[in-house]
């Protein structure tokens, strides 16, 4: 199977490396000629993924016409941008398998929701996990979840990018899939913000299990299964991006826990940091699904510029409840 990836920043060029093991041809589109240029010159990243050596087997261009021959696209898009490059790609009945996390302003649709929308020909699948593209593209073991409703598809899919390293674990919730990893950036910026903020490894633990009690309400709301919540796709990524300054949300999140303005950390940075377009999202959208998200409200709140100290004494201060509800 050919694989195509669209989107060349990291974890599109992490993924592109997974995809060419054993030197097998694969096209990276990439929206920015630099990256196209030093990919298929000097064999590396150097915008997004500096210091890994990539796979001759890679080759970047800004075309997308020229993905035309894939046979499979991964899609590496930002959540936010994806719709306007889906919209300019001939797909037809082309697997799409979305690798973004993070759900639309506006239409407050899941990645997978908006291939459906663009392109109802082609098969949709989800990879997600716990996945630092520096650690993937090295070649360093990791673990995801390949989710597709269709048992042949994602058993080819499955199939194809597995490695020695890289293991690709099945399931047909594509859903639970999608909101495990929207819902993980969020949290991973709250996390960040208890370490900024010198709150203590307590706060971050109650913080990781009750964001996980609350992405799991939304997911089951929307139909994911609680299983897929508590696999790779959901605790899995929890956990990893909760704990290290390697996230781009958990560092977003030390910035605000220190008093830095939203706008001012992300002015200075040119990858993204999902979670911050995603919270306001994910908010209206647990208010329409009727599901409490204190959290995610949270987050929000430091986002639009509440003092970390209100925010943090109001979160502590809501009524008492039993933790199974
Ligand atoms: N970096 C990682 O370790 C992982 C990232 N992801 C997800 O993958 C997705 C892509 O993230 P990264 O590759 O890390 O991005 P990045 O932060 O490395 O690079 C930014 C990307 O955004 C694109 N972009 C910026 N403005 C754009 C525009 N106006 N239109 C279209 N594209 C635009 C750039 O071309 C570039 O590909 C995100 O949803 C992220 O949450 C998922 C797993 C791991
Ligand atoms: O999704 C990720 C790891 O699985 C990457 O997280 P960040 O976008 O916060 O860096």
């Amino acid at each position: 199977m050919k694989i195509g990836v669209l989107g060349g920043g990291a974890w599109g060029t992490a993924l592109a490396q997974v995809a060419a093991r054993g030197d097998t041809p694969v096209k990276l589109w990439a929206r920015e000629p630099e990256v196209v240029e030093s990919v298929n010159s000097a064999h590396e990243n150097r915008a997004f993924l500096a210091g890994v050596a990539l796979s001759p087997a890679i080759r970047a261009t800004n075309v997308l016409d020229d993905l035309d021959e894939c046979e499979a696209l991964l899609v590496v898009v930002p959540a936010q941008f994806l719709r306007g490059v889906l919209t300019q790609l001939a797909v037809g009945a082309r697997p799409l398998v979305l690798c973004a996390k993070g759900i639309e302003a506006g239409t407050r649709k899941l990645v997978a929701e908006i291939a459906r929308e663009l392109h109802p020909q082609a098969p949709v699948a989800v990879l997600s996990g716990p996945t630092f593209a520096h650690e993937v593209a090295k070649g360093l073991p990791t673990a995801v979840t390949l989710a597709c409703e269709d048992d042949g598809l994602r058993n080819a899919l499955a199939e194809r990018l597995a490695g020695p390293a890289f293991r690709t674990y099945g399931s047909s919730d594509v859903t639970g899939a999608e909101i495990g990893g929207a819902v993980k950036n969020v949290l991973a910026i709250a996390c960040g913000v208890v370490e900024g903020a010198g709150l203590g490894l307590n706060a971050r633990a109650a913080l990781i299990a009750r964001g996980f009690a609350e992405m799991t309400r939304f997911g089951v709301a929307r139909g994911g299964r609680p299983e897929t919540l508590a696999g790779l796709s959901g605790l899995g990524d929890l956990v990893l991006t909760c704990s290290s300054t390697n996230s781009r949300n958990f560092s977003l999140g030390v910035g605000l826990g220190q008093g830095r303005p939203a706008a001012e950390l992300l002015a200075d940075r040119r990858t993204v940091a999902e979670g911050a377009a995603t919270a306001p999202v994910l908010r209206e959208a647990a208010a329409a699904a009727g599901v409490e998200m204190p959290v995610t409200a949270a987050v929000c709140a430091l986002l639009e510029g509440a003092p970390v100290d209100a925010v943090v004494r109001s979160l502590l201060a809501r009524p008492l409840r039993g933790e199974a509800v």
